[in-house]
């Protein structure tokens, strides 16, 4: 069937429907917290928000009486956009809905480009991305690097692990050797697991306590399985949810926080277990290669593309074995990969 091409006016009036009704829910909305901030709201607590549903969010109490208990909470219009994650002064409704008061300041972002390209914080405070590859799909250092750099870039410590341990045969293991040898030489922490046969996840779990984390990487390197072992019975498929906006009710997926049960915090979505393959810039490619720190604004010329030029810091130390060359390799790799205007 052919497309109806809509005349100017119906578009208009279409436009007109749905800022009518846009308003009409902002209205209900600001209704709504009238009707709460008038009513018997309970006294201002800490709490920590888990989902994130548009104009709403869910958030746990962290302390007093109810702490671990989960409300759903209206916004105030003065606060900035809330992410899962974020912590939160809040109050208690009797009807079971809250209201948030303020946002605290935030340790640290995750941020991902939105449809526009700008941007957006998707997770906040988390202290540890967890770098998840495996011997199958293999595993490309340029990848892994490219997380680093990401992990680098947000200013939240990485934690490398080698998932599916029990896959490592003579045709593999000297290519998984040398990344490994590669990144403890750098000093990034590794572990090696098995989310299928359990070696390995006592470990991984005492690293995750006491830390909010994200797991990230390919798909097929096992992601689902370690989260399934880790958090046993939860459900974890962070489904679309039902998510009321200005523009009416759609589905949409959030992020989600769970409670491991030996400590700790996971934050999941799909989005966030790609975190880090977007948006670089060449500086934040630079600085997110450790090991160019102390050598970077030390070449002699300013502009130094670190290529060919004489008296260049990086190039020097690659010659005397400071800077390994597969890393050199995947630098190179990863700047010609970057949109022009960056390179
Ligand atoms: N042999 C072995 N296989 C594993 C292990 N962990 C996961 N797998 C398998 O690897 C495949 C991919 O695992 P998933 O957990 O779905 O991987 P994922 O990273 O979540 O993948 P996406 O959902 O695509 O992001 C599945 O067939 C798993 O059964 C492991 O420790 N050992
Ligand atoms: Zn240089």
């Amino acid at each position: 069937m052919a497309k109806r091409q809509l005349t100017r006016r119906q578009t208009w009036r279409i436009d007109k429907v749905q800022e009518e009704r846009a308003a009409r829910a902002a209205k209900r909305e600001s209704r709504m917290l009238d009707e709460l901030e008038g009513g018997d709201l309970g006294p201002e607590q800490i709490g920590l928000v888990i989902a994130h549903f548009g104009i709403q969010v869910e958030v746990e109490a962290l302390d007093g009486e109810q702490a671990g208990q989960v409300c759903r909470c209206h916004l105030r219009t003065n606060l900035p956009t809330l992410v899962t994650g974020d912590r939160v002064v809040w109050r208690a409704g009797n009807q079971g809905i809250g209201v948030i008061v303020a946002q605290l300041p935030r340790s640290s972002e995750l941020c991902r480009p939105d449809m526009r390209g700008q941007l957006k914080p998707v997770a906040a405070n988390v202290d540890l991305i967890v770098i998840v590859f495996a011997p199958l799909p293999h595993a490309h250092a340029n990848l892994i690097d490219r997380y680093l750099i990401a992990a680098e870039h947000a200013g939240i410590q990485p934690q490398l692990l080698l998932n599916k341990a029990d896959l490592v045969d003579e045709e593999n293991s000297t290519h998984l050797n040398g990344l490994l040898t590669t990144y403890r030489q750098l000093g990034y922490p590794l572990l090696e697991v098995s989310a299928h046969e359990g070696g390995g996840m006592d470990e991984l779990q005492k690293r995750l306590d006491g830390h909010v984390s994200v797991f990230v990487g390919q798909s097929g390197v096992g992601k689902s399985s370690l989260v399934n072992s880790l958090l046993p019975g939860v459900d974890t498929r962070v489904g679309p949810l039902s998510e009321v906006t200005g523009k009416g009710t759609h589905t949409t997926t959030t992020a989600r926080l769970f409670h491991f049960p030996g400590g700790g915090e996971l934050i999941d979505s799909p989005g966030i277990r790609e975190f880090g393959l977007g948006h670089v810039s060449r500086d934040d490619v630079e600085a997110g290669f450790i090991e160019f720190r102390d050598l970077l604004g030390t070449c002699r010329f300013r502009d130094c593309k670190h290529d060919r030029e004489p008296g260049c810091a990086l190039l020097k130390a690659l010659e005397d074995g400071r800077i390994q060359p597969n890393r050199m390799a995947s630098y190179r790799h990863i700047l010609a990969s970057l949109p022009a205007a960056e390179y």
